[in-house]
């Protein structure tokens, strides 16, 4: 729920789940563009177009630094990954179909393991 300021029930384990879905997402073969942040000196364009960058290793930090005090903070900045991927991609691309892919993918096992908490 928005309101949630800690995992629900409390439970280390579902901080651990997401660092295991992470671990999914970053093995998975389309998630390439995703892995580590945009350049935003080399790609023209990226730093005025997208608001907030994200990426997985940024999201893996996040998690070893316990900056989320929600499993919703973790889901967020997934989906900002996704999301700033359509900003700045044509659907059709290579790089635009790889975040339809993981996206489909991520909503996937988030349902998931939203059912078993
Ligand atoms: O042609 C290009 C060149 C660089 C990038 C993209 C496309 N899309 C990524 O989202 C951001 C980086």
């Amino acid at each position: 729920s928005k309101k949630a300021k800690i995992w629900r029930n409390g439970s280390t384990n579902e901080l651990e789940e997401c660092h295991q879905l992470l671990g999914e997402l970053e093995t998975h073969q389309d998630a390439w563009p995703f892995l580590q942040p945009v350049n935003l000196k080399t790609v023209p364009g990226y730093k005025k177009i997208v608001k907030k960058p994200m990426d997985f290793s940024t999201i893996r930090e996040k998690i070893i630094n316990k900056q989320y005090s929600s499993g919703e903070g973790f889901k967020d900045d997934v989906n900002l990954v996704f999301d700033n991927c359509e900003r700045f991609n044509e659907d059709n691309s290579e790089i635009g179909k790889a975040g339809h892919i993981m996206r489909t993918f991520f909503d996937k096992r988030w349902t998931e393991l939203l059912k078993r908490w």
